[in-house]
């Protein structure tokens, strides 16, 4: 388990990072999002032990992970700028990973041959972009770290690439309880592979969310009604927002499923749908209601 404790990081007169907390339970995969300069791989890199954080804590498996070796030979981070030795093969970088990851799998790195389509003998600087993002993930699941932190690990990476790589993550993350943290400025991105997720902006984490709890307290309701909308129809009900299109009330509803629906039964409606919400609009009407504008905050 990953723990973020008030946490907070300066650049000079700077802060980066302002009073940070949340964990990220082992086996799970956490989404971290924000735009541009909102601190996110600043925060990476005190979770991975490369920044020192000014104030707080940051622990894994109750260890803290600054300077602390022992951790740091279970973690891989993976920068958005990636880094390898100059002029190295892949089977060189493997060489080097092997003596620096103790749980290094050298069946595991000849078998992914087959997922990662590329000669191991081929120097790593001459090949393409998504070919070293590809390389990263090859040698990354090979040493089979048991915290993966990835700063927007899938730029450059093809569709069907990009479907490879999360396969394997949720392989690690089922079978090896491997736990993840993932950067994005995307929620399309991340919405099918997050158990939770956190909103940064300006440094502070303004939503933090469990997605399952998430999908199922949130509904879409269009309804119309015979006449006017009965007076006590919106009054019992939680509701985040609200519009008319034509004569169909279109309102966005808080609670659970069973409930919303008896309770629209009740009031015997012409016409009345419950529609699953997209995590991108779950997420403008959530943080509408904190004052946040959500196209200002991602992409
Ligand atoms: N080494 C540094 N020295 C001074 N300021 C820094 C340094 N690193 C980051 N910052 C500042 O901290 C803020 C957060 O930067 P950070 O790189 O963490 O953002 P980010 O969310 O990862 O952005 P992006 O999505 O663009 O990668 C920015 O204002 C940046 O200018």
């Amino acid at each position: 388990m990953i723990q973020i404790h008030d946490v907070s990081k300066r650049f000079g007169e700077f802060e980066a990072i302002k009073d940070v907390t949340f964990f990220v339970p082992k086996g799970s995969i956490y989404g971290l999002l924000g735009s541009n300069g909102a601190g996110k791989t600043t925060l990476m890199k005190m979770m991975a032990g490369i920044y020192k954080q000014n104030k707080g804590t940051i622990t894994i498996d109750g260890e803290p992970i600054f300077e602390n070796i022992k951790q740091k030979e279970r973690m891989i981070f993976l920068p958005d700028t990636l880094y390898f030795f100059p002029n190295t093969t892949i089977r060189q970088m493997a060489d080097f990973y092997r003596h620096i990851y103790p749980k290094w799998n050298e069946e595991r790195f000849y078998k992914m041959q087959e997922l990662f389509p590329i000669n191991m003998n081929q120097k790593i600087h001459r090949m393409s972009k998504g070919m070293q993002r590809q390389v990263a993930f090859w040698l990354t699941f090979s040493a089979m770290p048991d915290v993966l932190i990835l700063d927007e690990p899938l730029d450059g990476l093809d569709a069907v690439m990009r479907q490879k790589v999360k396969n394997i993550l949720f392989q690690d993350v089922a079978e090896r309880e491997m736990t993840v943290v993932i950067s994005s400025h995307n929620l399309f991105e991340v919405e099918d592979l997050c158990d939770r997720i956190g909103i940064l902006h300006n440094g502070s984490i303004i939503i933090e969310k469990e997605l399952d709890n998430l999908k199922t307290n949130i509904h879409k309701v269009q309804v119309a009604f015979h006449g006017q909308t009965p007076s006590s129809f919106l009054k019992q009900m939680d509701v985040v927002y609200q519009e008319y299109r034509g004569s169909v009330l279109l309102c966005i509803v808080r609670g659970k499923e069973e409930q919303i629906i008896a309770h629209i039964q009740k009031h015997e409606p012409i016409l009345f749908d419950l529609l699953p919400l997209t995590l991108e609009e779950i997420f403008i009407y959530e943080m509408g209601e904190k004052g946040y504008d959500i196209e200002n905050i991602l992409v």
